[in-house]
């Protein structure tokens, strides 16, 4: 049988998603088609596919697939633009909404502009070490790994937003040649599940520079994990304060690590950047 699936394709700082609303446009094999339809020549180009659907527990749901088809428990990108969807499509009006995420609810404050949704604050939850224990209730030392690859040698810390993150600083940003060290250090052998990949570089007060190779979809244009996963890092390794703006190469974002709560706020735009609709052969 076919069907025809309506799609909405946008971004968060140049990161780009194809998004379904499950409720009305059912998928049964994310895993394939996520493949299938970013691909660049042959499909409608993203770095993956996010489906949008119901919760018992909260709102709205999301799941997110990589490029390479595998799932993560978490995409802060997608996050702002499904607050975009959901209120500029007009299937919710609160501007506080609950989002189920395999790595647990995250709340999303929207920020509008000529009644439409322009930028979105969503609350991380907090950071943690480990990939695989992230369970929400504390945050624990942050561990910095010596990583030795084809004979050069790297100082990375951990930072789990609910996804792996590995954050290396260096003098300077253009000296990283990140299409040949990215999956090197994506597949290395002490990340059994891979890893996102983030270079950093400091540029000033609260300002920090990155790039990244992100698990399963390579270099994409920005990562709001990653953004909050560097901006961790950088507190925790004394090179910023609580509040930084990570640059990425396809913008920037803003991002805090509260005192109080001990949680991560990531605040920047969401953008639509066309609707579609693809034949989809069950
Ligand atoms: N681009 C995302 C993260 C997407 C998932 C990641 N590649 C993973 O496999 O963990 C973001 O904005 O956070």
């Amino acid at each position: 049988m076919t069907r025809t699936i309506k799609f909405t394709k946008m971004h968060g700082a140049g990161n780009d998603y194809i998004y379904v609303d499950t409720t009305r446009f059912p998928i049964e094999h994310p895993e394939e088609l996520s493949k299938i339809w970013s691909a660049p020549h042959t499909g409608i180009g993203s770095d993956g596919l996010v489906l949008i659907g119901t919760s018992d527990k909260a709102d709205f749901s999301m799941r997110i697939f990589n490029a390479d088809g595998s799932e993560a428990r978490m995409c802060g990108n997608a996050s702002r633009c499904i607050g975009k969807y959901l209120f500029d499509y007009g299937l919710t009006s609160k501007t506080k909404i609950m989002l189920d995420t395999l790595s647990g609810i995250k709340v999303l404050n929207l920020h509008l502009a000529d009644g439409k949704v322009n930028s979105v604050t969503v609350d991380m939850g907090i950071p943690a070490d480990e990939p695989a224990d992230y369970d929400g209730k504390g945050a624990k030392p942050m561990k910095e790994h010596p990583i030795e690859v084809d004979g050069e040698r790297y100082a990375g810390t951990t930072v789990s937003m609910g996804n792996p993150h590995l954050v290396i600083f260096v003098n300077d940003i253009e000296d990283v040649d990140l299409p040949v060290i990215g999956p090197k250090l994506e597949n290395h052998s002490l990340f059994p599940e891979r890893i996102n990949v983030e270079f950093a570089q400091i540029l000033g007060e609260g300002k920090i520079r990155m790039r990244v190779w992100e698990r399963g979809s390579g270099i994409t244009q920005a990562c709001g994990t990653g953004a909050c996963a560097t901006a961790v890092a950088a507190f925790l390794t004394g090179r910023a304060g609580r509040d930084s703006t990570v640059i990425m190469d396809g913008g920037s974002l803003n991002i805090r690590w509260d005192i109080a709560t001990r949680h991560v706020l990531m605040t920047g735009e969401a953008t639509k950047v066309f609707d579609g609709e693809i034949e989809l052969i069950d």
